[in-house]
């Protein structure tokens, strides 16, 4: 399977419908790929809390829209990253109506699977303020052409929850797609808990980050590609990149066969 990271970088500048074109066509160039990944927030800006109102959108609605005609050109599954959510009469448990939501897309450009973040970031700040909490685990089996493995979705943060990561595994995961907008002030943590996720759950994890600074804070980068064993396969810089990796889908099989550690839990 060959997955291409897209590292995307921002500032305060861009329009959302100026930065939604050069990501569809970002997109677009990934052709070749089976998947293709984005980071948590793009468009909305992941740490941009004032403009989430106003960029917010229901989970058909213009962004995920360019992206999903992308992913048809190009016959390519896409994980589309993450967009402030806003359902039209959906006004949520607390009363606020907006999620942090993640949406897979198939190559024939139909949404296969949504997953609304379950942790909030900001400690009574911007999301916890401002979202709803997801309450679904969510695992699909790729589709074509991304056969053979299935996936958990989660979300930057989340990373540091491994509950969610064993619950993923339990429904099946075998790779964890993680989309986020991590800041470089705590760029170890994200390195060091995406590997711990990846070996203590023998599962593949891509994880897409944001390069540049906006809204005064600097985003993390190194994105990365990590197999079961823990084995770093491709890591980006702090700039925009992209990283185009293949990885072989046995390989799940073969270390949890090789080194059955999930056979000693004790529940
Ligand atoms: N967008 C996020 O979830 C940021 C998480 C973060 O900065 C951290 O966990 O540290």
């Amino acid at each position: 399977m060959k997955i291409a990271v897209i590292q995307l970088a921002y500032g305060d500048e861009e329009t959302l419908e100026a930065r939604t074109q050069r990501v569809a066509d970002l997109v677009r160039a990934q052709a070749g790929h089976d998947l293709v990944v984005l980071p948590e927030l793009w468009s909305a800006g992941g740490f941009d809390f004032r403009a989430w109102p106003e960029r917010a959108q229901p989970a058909d609605g213009s962004v995920v829209t360019a992206l999903a005609g992308a992913a048809r050109e190009i016959g390519a599954v896409l994980h589309a990253g993450s967009l402030i959510e806003k359902p039209v009469d959906e006004p949520g448990p607390e009363g606020r109506g907006m999620w942090n939501t993640s949406v897979l897309i198939g190559a024939d450009g139909r949404a296969v699977a949504r997953y609304r973040k379950v942790h909030r970031f900001g400690f009574g700040t911007g999301e916890p303020k401002l979202l709803e909490a997801g309450e679904d685990i969510v695992v699909v089996d790729l589709p074509a052409p991304a056969t053979g493995l299935r996936a958990g979705l989660s979300t930057c943060y989340d990373a540091r929850f491994p509950e969610l990561y064993r619950a993923q595994l339990d429904r099946g995961a075998e790779l964890f797609l993680v989309p986020a907008a991590w800041p470089a002030a705590r760029v170890e943590a994200w390195r060091l808990l995406l590997r711990a996720r990846a070996i203590e759950n023998q599962c593949f994890v891509v994880a897409c980050n944001t390069a540049g600074t906006h809204a005064g804070i600097e985003m993390g980068g190194h994105s990365a590609v990590i197999d079961p064993w823990g084995q770093v396969l491709a890591e980006a810089g702090t700039g925009e990149e992209v990283l185009s990796v293949q990885i072989d889908p046995a390989v799940v099989a073969e270390a949890r066969e090789k080194f059955p550690v999930l056979a000693d839990r004790r529940l």
